[in-house]
């Protein structure tokens, strides 16, 4: 059985008070809540890691992730997390390779491939974002777009680093619209990645790694998006920034 995920990518919002708050009532909710085999992540920014992580339960259900990490462990690289530093704050996982890092940021396939290394290195597990523009989608070339980006960023991984990748598949013209894949388009695109990762690593494995979706996934439509077969959770943005909404959504399995 795959792991179910439904993770929360708070982006470059709240304060500290507010992310404590946010964070504690989630961690009740879930508590009371949650279908207990769900694992949640929680993607709060940097500096506010710390600082949350007394606030959920040891070893519980929730655990915490760094929305970037750098390639390098430490250096003169000013305004950068690194992944040992992240790990040190008590953070699990790692986002990486988002479509907004990837736009705003100039991220590569071949930078985000030495991000990965290096979190893998560290011990954080990596939720590598992929997902196509619209005008792809449009001339219907996102399975080769989507495809490549997991070759250039993730194929050189040998098969244990691979047990530590969580994909998030979020197409950009989904992310942050309220227009969501049709859970038949969220489908078809899982099965492709699944299929291209059976191809380099066995169907072990691709039957193994959890694949996300993300992109305006709600309350009002996480339940059809997870029933599909191949669809394993979401990474949530607008959404994960309400307690209610968030748990609404981990509930939907
Ligand atoms: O980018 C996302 C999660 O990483 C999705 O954002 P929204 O849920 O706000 O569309």
């Amino acid at each position: 059985m795959r792991q179910k995920i439904v993770a929360g990518n708070w982006k470059m919002n709240k304060t500290l008070v507010e992310a404590q708050s946010l964070t504690s009532e989630i961690a009740n909710m879930v508590e009371d809540e949650a279908p207990s085999d769900v694992k949640v992540v929680i993607a709060p920014p940097a500096p506010f890691i710390y600082a949350v992580e007394n606030l959920i339960p040891e070893m519980g259900q929730i655990v915490l992730a760094g929305q970037n990490c750098h390639q390098e462990d430490a250096g003169a690289f000013t305004g950068e997390v690194s992944a040992p530093m992240l790990k040190s704050l008590g953070a699990q996982y790692v986002i990486l390779g988002h479509s907004e890092r990837r736009e705003h940021f100039s991220e590569t396939d071949e930078e985000l491939a030495k991000k990965t290394d290096n979190a893998l290195k560290n011990d954080l597990k990596v939720i590598f974002c992929c997902g196509e523009p619209l005008e792809i989608r449009e001339a219907d070339t996102q399975n080769e777009y989507v495809t490549k980006q997991l070759t250039n960023s993730l194929f050189h991984l040998t098969p244990e680093q691979f047990k530590n990748i969580v994909i998030a598949y979020e197409p950009i013209w989904a992310i942050g619209t309220g227009k969501t894949a049709s859970s038949q388009q969220a489908q078809d695109m899982h099965k492709t990645i699944r299929e291209h990762i059976a191809a380099k690593f066995g169907q072990d494995a691709a039957n193994k790694t959890s694949i996300l979706y993300g992109g305006s996934c709600k309350p009002d439509n996480a339940k059809e998006l997870f029933s599909q077969p191949d669809v394993d959770g979401g990474l949530i943005g607008g959404a994960s920034l309400k307690s209610r909404d968030f748990t609404d959504i981990i509930k939907s399995f």
